[in-house]
């Protein structure tokens, strides 16, 4: 029987050559056009969560999960949900109302910014990370920032899939764990 690693894997679509030439694009889409990879991928996500296996965590309540825009919008609030905890976006700047704190990233050409809204996170609140698919990391970085900036403390970044040979979790101020790895 095929793990759910394996199953996941196996619904990911790969399409060379997008957005630009050279750039292998990963398609998370097609797990979540199917009802039963969904599942898999919720409840895989839910239990790694919550089974004591965060490195260096003294605690495994979590309080906040922050979601990136665009892609961890569609996964962050199920895992928020099923937790009980309370979902926080990051979104490219100016799409967000009231006080917001910001942080710059770097992309393939020049710098964006992320913002999160200032009341979003409480010091001292435990958070995880979430977004599809970690490539540089410089987005996550940028998320990771934001957190800190308000007090809050990530235990951990989670992905579905992480491109290994780029090293973004090394740019990362905790723990990255990520379902399916790619190494081309
Ligand atoms: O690790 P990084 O090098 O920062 O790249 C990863 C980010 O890139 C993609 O989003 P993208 O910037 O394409 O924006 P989108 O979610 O709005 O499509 C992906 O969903 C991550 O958020
Ligand atoms: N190769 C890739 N596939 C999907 N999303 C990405 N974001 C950055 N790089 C990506």
């Amino acid at each position: 029987m095929m793990s759910d690693v394996e199953y996941l894997r196996s619904q990911l679509s790969e399409h060379p050559d997008f957005p630009k030439k050279g750039i292998v694009f990963l398609d998370i889409f097609p797990i979540l056009r199917n009802p039963v990879a969904f599942e898999t991928l919720i409840t895989h996500l839910v239990h790694h969560l919550t089974s004591h296996t965060i490195p260096n965590s003294t605690s495994k309540k979590i309080d906040v999960v922050v979601g990136l825009d665009a892609r961890g919008f569609l996964l962050g609030p199920i895992i928020a949900l099923r937790l009980g905890a309370a979902f926080v976006p990051v979104r490219k700047k100016g799409k967000l109302p009231g006080q917001c704190v910001s942080a710059s990233y770097e992309k393939e050409y020049g710098v964006d910014v992320f913002e999160m809204q200032a009341e979003g996170i409480q010091p001292g609140q435990t958070v995880v990370v979430v977004d599809d698919l970690i490539a540089t990391g410089g987005s996550a970085k940028a998320a990771g920032e934001l957190v800190a900036i308000q007090g809050g403390k990530t235990l951990e970044y989670l992905f579905i899939i992480e491109l290994a040979f780029l090293k973004g979790s090394e740019k990362l101020d905790a723990p990255v764990y990520s379902i399916i790895q790619s190494d081309d």
